[in-house]
């Protein structure tokens, strides 16, 4: 079990809520996270991180909780990786410096950090940009450098919180083949509006919609949820407004 909500409770400051009692237990593998912009995705990915605590109930990994006390939260933290919307650019860094430096703060050695760097930076096609200042980068090579971050640690569970906005074709390609050649025991949660190749790259499908669960299943049965006369390349997207009741697109 990657990560659970036990009638997890969240909202920003004194607005209304995001979530409320939300119960939702993640499957193992790779499930995608799909929903309307302001469905909730975001939040949910920053309470599994524990960037955010929830005001009611419970957020677990195995027998960790997000609202731990210091030193289980700290074990929490080693075992689920999480790459943010924005990426933070430490100014003044390299990629690889700024890759150990995550890995550095989720407790690897210096020298681990700064070696293991290099390899995630490869899995996503940076290696060769490895010695340049992230604030040098493009938009998605920047992005790459936060899977990256995500990668260095060897989690056992990674939050990706749409991580290929912003890449083009070939490097969304090379991405799913990182997640493709990550470990079984490596349980991936990611958000995205992409949803080319849901089949090929992803095990589950999960889609949430002003805070509550529509759909979690295989996805497969996601796609049962298609009109019949949806063209093959539109399955996806006709299952997603069955389930998100409406008429709005993608970005609505
Ligand atoms: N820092 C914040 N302060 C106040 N409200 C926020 C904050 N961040 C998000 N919200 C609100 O919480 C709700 C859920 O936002 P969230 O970013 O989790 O959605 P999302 O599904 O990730 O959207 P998107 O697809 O646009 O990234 C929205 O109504 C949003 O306006």
């Amino acid at each position: 079990m990657p990560i659970a909500f036990d009638r997890c409770t969240f909202a920003y400051r004194r607005r209304r809520y995001v979530i409320d009692r939300l119960n939702l237990t993640f499957s193992t593998g790779r499930t995608v996270l799909l929903g309307p912009n302001g469905a909730g995705k975001s939040t949910l990915l920053a309470l599994a991180a524990s960037a955010l605590r929830p005001g009611a109930g419970t957020v677990r990994h195995e027998s960790t909780r997000t609202t731990a006390k210091r030193a289980q939260l700290a074990a929490y933290r080693r075992n689920v990786a999480w790459m943010p919307q924005e990426l933070s650019v430490v100014p003044g860094l390299t990629a690889r410096e700024q890759v150990a430096y995550a890995g550095w703060l989720k407790g690897l050695s210096r020298r681990e950090a700064w070696e293991r760097a290099l390899g995630a930076l490869r899995q996503v096609e940076l290696g060769n940009r490895a010695d340049e200042k992230v604030s040098s980068l493009s938009g998605g090579q920047q992005r790459r450098v936060g899977v990256a971050q995500a990668l260095v640690h060897e989690a056992r569970v990674l939050l990706l919180d749409e991580p290929t906005a912003g890449m083009d074709p070939r490097q969304r390609t090379v991405f799913h083949e990182a997640l493709a050649g990550l470990p079984p025991s490596v349980h991936v949660i990611l958000s995205t509006h992409d949803t080319a190749d849901l089949e090929a790259v992803y095990d589950q499908v999960v889609v949430v919609d002003e805070g509550r669960v529509a759909f979690q299943g295989p996805v497969r049965a996601f796609l049962g949820h298609a009109d019949p006369a949806a063209v093959p390349g539109r399955k996806a997207d006709s299952a997603y407004h069955t389930l998100t009741g409406g008429n709005r697109t993608w970005d609505s």
